[in-house]
């Protein structure tokens, strides 16, 4: 499977990425004759320079204002602009879908729905470009998945048009909503809005470490200077199909004395702060007392968070840590049109081929208590649906 990695350790920005994609090998005057496919194309004068940081050589891409303007758009402006433009489709739904997404957390943060809101820096042309852009150099890789690390935000505060602002910026925090992120690297914005909604509407994962064949490896530069290298890394690699060995931690306690109702307190609580599984097993302790051990699984860098929760909301003194590798099969959602409404179905991919499929039981659960129903008739009608519907040898 062909993936590009975003490697944001230095976060990400709109230019960032145009810069990173040029310089894995996109062709600069492709990018630029497929931006002048927009009405706008007076406005602005796209280019890329080969410059160092901290002796990295990348890429920085340079977006100037060619005409002044005051324009505050709205998503409806910016929408019509894409549309009036002869990018092909693919780009021009993708470019959209990039600002609605930023108009949603922009609406969020503000108070106002999305089409109300009242773009101003981040409906700017240097905002358009960077997002049409985005959303070009998505269509030219066509990679079968996109995949990112954690993403480093910065820290301390950033001055725009709404005045001083902490850092995240409360638009950037409202696309990284269930994106894991890293703070305080530096003291400054290391992910601005335009870069957070290319990966919260672009990547279809985020891991903290992944094997992958690379194939190219991009730099791209940022404007500011940090103490550390102010660049976005990209990866263009290949990836084994259908499995994925991810390193994960395993933190366990075993609790003999604790108030049975604490145990799904702290559960919450763990999986809110991201772990990916908590569970319990009944075990026997010294002198012949039962006991439960609790295991958490989790991303390696949530490892200070979760054993900080254990200790808090636990009886436990101490914590036993291991890594772990998870080996995951590929999964993909499809919908299943059954009698009494659309059903998602998970299914499993194993080296290239669909093997197994998992109707979601909480939507066959609320369709069985709706229409008086046993779930067995209904989990029976999605596998009927689905009969044909992707073929298991191929
Ligand atoms: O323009 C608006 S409404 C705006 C909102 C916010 C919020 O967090 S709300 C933040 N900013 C800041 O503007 C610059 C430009 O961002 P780009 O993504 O266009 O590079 C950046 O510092 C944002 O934090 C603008
Ligand atoms: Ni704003």
């Amino acid at each position: 499977m062909r993936i590009i990695y975003y490697d944001c350790f230095s976060g990400i920005s709109g230019d960032m990425n145009l810069g990173a994609m040029v310089d894995l090998g996109m062709d600069g005057e492709y990018l630029v004759g497929e931006l002048n496919k927009l009405s706008i194309r007076d406005s602005f004068h796209v280019w890329f320079e080969k410059q160092q940081k901290h002796g990295i050589t990348g890429t920085k891409a340079h977006v100037d204002q060619l005409k002044h303007e005051h324009a505050h758009r709205h998503l409806l402006d910016i929408e019509e602009i894409i549309d009036d433009s002869t990018l092909n489709q693919r780009v021009r739904e993708t470019a959209k879908g990039m600002f609605r997404l930023l108009a949603e957390a922009e609406g969020k943060v503000h108070g106002k729905t999305p089409e109300a809101i009242h773009f101003h820096e981040v409906g700017a042309v240097d905002s358009i470009v960077d997002i049409v852009g985005a959303a070009i150099c998505f269509d030219y890789w066509n990679v079968d998945q996109v995949l990112a690390s954690p993403v480093q935000v910065g820290g301390g505060f950033v001055q725009c048009a709404h005045g001083l602002m902490p850092v995240p910026a409360p638009a950037t925090a409202a696309l990284l909503e269930g994106i894991p992120i890293r703070s305080g690297l530096v003291d400054g914005e290391t992910t601005t809005p335009t870069g957070a909604v290319i990966l919260a509407y672009g990547a279809d994962r985020f891991v903290d470490s992944l094997q992958m064949d690379v194939k190219g490896v991009g730099y791209g530069l940022g404007t500011k200077d940090f103490q550390i290298p102010n660049v976005l890394r990209v990866y263009l690699a290949e990836v084994e199909e259908g499995v994925q060995e991810e390193a994960q931690l395993m933190i366990e306690a075993n609790l003999d004395d604790m108030n049975p109702e604490y145990y799904s307190f702290v559960e919450e609580r763990l999986f809110d702060a991201g772990a990916l599984d908590v569970f319990k097993t009944p075990i026997i302790m010294k002198k012949g007392r039962p006991g439960v051990k609790l295991s958490v699984l989790c991303e390696t860098s949530n490892k200070d968070i979760m054993t900080e929760l254990i200790f808090t909301h636990t009886t436990t003194l101490g914590v036993r840590t291991y890594p772990v590798g998870k080996v995951m099969m590929e999964r993909k959602m499809i919908q299943a049109e059954t009698i009494w409404g659309r059903v998602d179905v998970k299914v499993g991919i194993y080296k290239g081929k669909p093997i197994k499929h998992k109707p979601e039981y909480e939507q066959c659960a609320a369709i069985a208590k709706e229409n008086n129903l046993d779930l067995i008739r209904v989990y029976d009608e999605v596998n009927k649906q689905l009969e044909g519907k992707y073929d298991r040898t191929k």
